[in-house]
């Protein structure tokens, strides 16, 4: 069966993106990461999305990524932040080896705000983060398998211990 080595979750600015990157090129694989997977089946940007058509339609097309990429990716997998709120996305994880990469509230507003525009973030992006977190962490602490905390690390560090949970499970 087709798996992914290693599924990347964690709120937005825990690093998934950048860190999935590195971590695919250390392994000699591929990422795919959902947001861009989205945004092709859109044909737009993630902002767009949310702007013409909706947060829930956003969050089909992100459950119909999820599921595909499960399915045929065997590369790192990044999702965004907010794909673990579906129930079925959270069944479909259930046997995979999904890292957590964790991040405290200050150092992802200070990341989240380098980034590039998120849609939930756009205003107020502290309060913004401060209620996603208290929503999402239980859901993040329970589908992950590795736990990592990226606060004040690089992703190199990141990735290097990753890599060490990844040969012992
Ligand atoms: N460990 C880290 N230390 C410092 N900056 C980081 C780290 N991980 C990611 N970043 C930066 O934070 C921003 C958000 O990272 P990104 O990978 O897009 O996060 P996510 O996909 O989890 O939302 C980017 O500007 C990225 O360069
Ligand atoms: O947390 C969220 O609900 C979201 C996170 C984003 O991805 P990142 O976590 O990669 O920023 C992206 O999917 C969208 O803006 C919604
Ligand atoms: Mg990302």
């Amino acid at each position: 069966m087709t798996r992914p080595k290693a599924v990347l979750i964690g709120p937005p600015g825990s690093g998934k993106s950048t860190v999935g990157a590195a971590l695919a090129e250390r392994l000699g694989v591929t990422l795919r990461d959902t947001d861009a997977d989205t945004e092709a089946a859109a044909g737009k940007p993630i902002g767009e999305i949310f702007i013409d058509d909706g947060e829930e339609h956003f969050r089909a097309l992100e459950r119909a990524a999820v599921q595909a990429a499960l399915a045929e990716h065997e590369g790192v997998l990044a999702l965004g932040g907010g794909a673990i709120l579906a129930a079925e996305t959270q069944e479909l994880l259930a046997g995979h080896t999904v890292v957590y990469l964790q991040v405290g509230l200050s150092e992802a507003v200070k990341r989240v705000g380098l980034a590039s525009a998120r849609p939930l973030l756009v205003m107020n992006p502290r309060s913004q983060l401060r209620k996603l977190l208290e929503e999402r962490l239980p859901i993040y602490e329970r589908l992950g398998t590795i736990v990592v905390a990226t606060d004040g690390r690089d992703p190199a560090e990141i990735v290097e211990e990753i890599i060490k949970e990844l040969e012992r499970s």
